[in-house]
């Protein structure tokens, strides 16, 4: 038996290897995608089963095959890096490995086995490599024995989270996290602390402060400090153990206060602050009737908190400073004594220098985090309260109830519980004010109250979500049904037919003419929203009831959703100084410009100087064309001409610089690394991969562009459109043509950048992209690029909005246009007229 072993291991191998090198012919990119498929590779498949004779069990063969197929992934581990293009057979090896398992002839858990390997071997960034590669497969390899792939999956993303730092590599956790929910069901109970317990391990630790003496004139400085209410008793001790000071230290060192407060100067809030973390992580010691020390000092540590936090919010309403919260450290491993793997959890952890605190509290976005530390121990008080104990107990609770998150010994009193309410509702006034505020609470409100459904799932013992499929009759009746509806809707001639009046009802203009108005797909003037806004307010203030405001508040919530998502084109900065959402004005402003008037076309152009003059339509303006049509030639005329006016995008590529490109001017040259940084925080506006290096959009470098004042002009190929048109991105389409092949290829030649074959490369791409630009309404207008004067004339026109108005002051038909392109000169044409000119040259190509 042993002797056939070792000939299956062998037999198999060699297929593997077969297979290997069928797939690299099969897949001739270097790239994870596309993956392979069983049909790619039919015959070999098919080879498997006559290896092994019919009497070899299923788990000899799929020993074997294991056997045989770790050796060549260690093979291709230790002899290729990640970044070579030969890595690919690595992809093509998990891809045949997957369609092995769903066929049953490996470990259903093999593939994942080596992924988890794989990532184990790798630093982050090629962890980020083979990411692509689980999220590119997802679907393919989750689909099949999920039950035995699930453990390592999660053993697999788990460890991988733990080498993560949730601070600098935050988009990529988000990919795990997102991939792990993607492939677990929802109600998949694997992650769920069935038995409430605490992370009480996740100690604060911060620095006893030793009492300072006041002098004289220290007291005179800090009036203050005169003023501090008497301290409450605190007994807390830090994360060693060491007991703090019981008594409340003077200090002249303080966060700037109001006068309608009395906030307690930073030093004595110090121990009092940080304390409160500890009632944060081990509720349950409030419920110590030992101790009622400890709840005590819960509601005097807030009381105190939520003083100076009023009073810093007053003087700092301010947008937020730097997050501050977060330390790089703090992901070491450990392992509780009951091998539970709790500990394992990631902690956060707050730097609790005293330097820090002043500049902490002052900080917007660190109070925030403390407060929703708050407002989550108080929802789980108010859990406690008797009200809601009374309201659990009527419930119908499984008989399987989970006890273990019922909490039955404790129940809040009803004087805490009143304490509790109001010092919400103090936190939540409090989260209300500031940048942004309203958005926060609603969203911190959202996530507290998603957070109680888990909770009772939780206390409902987790019962499945899956709901059972509809019965065949029940599908039926209830499609019937609905069938019923609609046609009581239908309106029906006494002869039983359908009325079709509605088709002829209008303004005499044909349906195709009516569909054709241009308020059907063009974006309204912001200002239109402006008004309506305006009747909304009059009307919400009008209303009597809430009932009755609720639709004007709708409506209102509408048109400003609306005019905001105009505004993200044209009007970025004046976003810096809307606080409100119910105010939105600031949009509706026209630009203020006061060094630099801005004039429209619409005035007599001689009087203006051209610099001064800016399109009306500020859209982005987006430039496709083959190679060596003359985009760049053209661009750079129009950037010199109106350098105030436009500003010219700048990639991102990972490739490297050739000789007298400049960072930042041709392109930022970025690594892998960053480039790939910038792709998880989803940075990038459009994004794509030539000859293995990558080039990016940053939304941020166009929005700088928009920030300025500029219309930003942009270079971009179908791809890049095509991903812009996907979001909807509101932008102006400009296909630039060769007037025909043959002068794109001479142009290419007298460039002179190429080598004959690259030339040849690039026109067969041209003819593709050419047959592209013909799709109705894939570009806003198509410029062929013939006399180069013209067709920056074209341009330029276009891109002013001056077309239109001179071809109807010069009653220009679009037969004329369409005689200039075979005229040989320019022209600038909407999109059927274009396509049919391309038509036409192509025929006589
Ligand atoms: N209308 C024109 N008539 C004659 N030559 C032109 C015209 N427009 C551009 N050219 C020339 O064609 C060549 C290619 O132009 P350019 O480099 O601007 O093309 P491109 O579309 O930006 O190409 P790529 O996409 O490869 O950067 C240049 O040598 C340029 O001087």
């Amino acid at each position: 038996m042993e002797g056939h072993d070792v000939q299956a291991v062998d037999e198999f191998r060699g297929l593997m290897e077969e297979m290997l090198e069928k797939a690299h012919e099969v897949k001739q990119t270097d790239t994870i995608d596309p993956p392979l498929n069983k049909s790619d590779l039919a015959e070999s498949f098919e080879r498997v089963l006559s290896i092994f004779p019919s009497t070899v069990s299923a788990d000899f063969k799929k020993h074997v095959i294991e056997t045989a197929i770790r050796p060549i992934f260690y093979n291709l581990l230790a002899t290729t890096s990640i970044d070579s293009p030969a890595f690919v057979k690595l992809w093509n090896l998990f891809d045949i490995i997957s369609i092995l398992s769903d066929d049953e002839h490996t470990e259903s858990g093999l593939l994942f086995w080596l992924v988890e390997e794989l990532l184990d071997s790798q630093t982050l960034a090629g962890c980020r490599k083979i990411f692509d590669y689980l999220e590119s497969r997802r679907e393919r390899i989750t689909a099949k024995h999920f039950q035995s792939k699930n453990l390592v999956i999660l053993r697999s993303c788990n460890e991988l989270l733990r080498r993560l730092s949730r601070a600098e590599d935050t988009a990529f956790c988000g990919r795990v996290f997102i991939f792990l929910f993607q492939s677990f069901p929802l109600g998949d109970r694997s992650s769920v602390n069935l038995r409430g317990e605490y992370h009480t391990e996740n100690i604060t630790a911060f620095e006893q402060l030793p009492p300072k003496e006041a002098t004289p004139t220290a007291m005179e400085v800090d009036s203050d400090a005169n003023l501090k209410p008497p301290m409450p008793e605190v007994k807390v001790t830090n994360g060693t153990g060491r007991r703090l000071s019981e008594e409340p230290t003077t200090g002249t060192k303080g966060v700037t206060f109001s006068k309608a407060e009395k906030p307690m100067p930073s030093d004595e809030l110090y121990p009092i602050f940080w304390a409160l973390q500890q009632n944060f992580s081990q509720p349950k010691r409030l419920f110590d009737s030992k101790h009622p020390e400890y709840f005590a000092s819960l509601k005097s540590g807030l009381k105190a908190t939520m003083a100076v936090f009023k009073s810093v919010q007053a003087e700092n309403s301010g947008r937020p400073t730097k997050i501050a919260e977060e330390s790089k450290k703090g992901t070491k491993r450990k392992r509780s004594q009951g091998g539970e793997d709790l500990a394992d959890a990631y902690n956060p952890k707050y730097l609790t220098s005293p330097d820090l605190f002043e500049l902490e509290i002052s900080d917007l976005v660190f109070r925030r985090n403390i407060l929703v530390q708050v407002l989550i121990i108080l929802e789980f008080l108010l859990h406690l309260s008797a009200k809601a104990k009374e309201k659990l107990s009527k419930a119908s609770l499984p008989d399987n109830a989970n006890k273990s998150v019922m909490y039955a010994d404790w129940t809040l009193s009803e004087e805490d519980t009143k304490w509790a309410i109001e010092t919400k509702l103090s936190v939540a006034d409090y989260l209300k004010q500031g940048y942004e505020g309203p958005f926060f609470l609603r969203m911190i409100e959202t996530v507290l109250s998603r957070d109680k459904n888990w909770a009772r799932w939780k206390v409902e013992n987790c019962p499945s979500i899956a709901r059972p499929a509809i019965a065949p009759d029940e599908y039926a009746s209830a499609k019937s049904a609905a069938r019923r509806t609609t046609s009581k809707r239908v309106k029906l001639n006494s002869g039983g037919t359908l009325d079709l009046k509605f088709l002829s009802d209008g303004d005499g203009r044909s349906n195709l003419d009516r569909l054709k108005d241009s308020s059907r797909y063009s974006v309204p003037a912001i200002k239109i929203y402006e008004a309506g806004i305006l009747d909304d307010d009059f009307d919400i203030d009008r209303a009597e009831d809430t009932e009755a405001k609720q639709p004007h508040i709708e409506a209102k919530a509408s048109k400003s959703w609306r005019a905001l998502r105009i505004a993200t084109t044209s009007k970025l900065v004046a976003f810096d100084k809307i606080e409100n959402s119910e105010k939105i004005d600031d949009i509706f402003k026209d630009d203020p410009k006061p060094e630099e008037p801005v004039a429209t076309i619409e005035q007599e152009p001689e009087a203006m100087d051209t610099d001064t003059i800016h399109p009306t339509d500020r859209r982005p303006i987006v430039v496709s064309g083959p190679s060596g049509v003359g985009k760049g030639t053209l661009l750079k005329m129009l950037m010199d001409k109106h350098p105030k006016v436009f500003g010219r995008k700048t990639s991102h590529t990972t490739r490297a610089p050739r000789e007298g490109e400049i960072h930042g001017q041709h392109y930022y040259f970025v690594t892998k690394e960053e480039y790939d940084v910038m792709r998880d925080g989803d940075q990038y506006l459009e994004l794509n991969n030539f000859n293995g290096n990558d080039y990016g959009t940053s939304k941020k470098v166009v929005e700088s562009i928009i920030a300025q004042g500029k219309v930003p002009v942009m270079e971009m190929d179908y791809h890049g459109i095509q991903q812009l048109k996907d979001q909807g991105y509101a932008a102006r389409f400009i296909f630039l043509a060769p007037p025909d092949i043959p002068t794109l290829e001479q142009r290419l030649q007298r460039r002179g950048s190429d080598e004959a074959e690259k030339i040849q490369q690039r026109l067969e791409i041209a003819e593709k992209e050419i047959e592209q630009s013909k799709v109705g309404g894939f570009h806003d207008t198509v410029i062929v690029n013939d006399d180069l004067e013209v067709s920056y004339k074209a341009l330029e026109d276009y891109v002013f909005g001056r077309e239109e108005s001179n071809e109807a002051a010069a009653g220009v038909p679009v037969a004329v246009i369409e005689e200039k392109v075979e005229d040989g000169t320019a022209a600038v044409m909407e999109n059927n007229e274009a396509n049919a000119a391309l038509v036409t040259e192509d025929a006589t190509q």
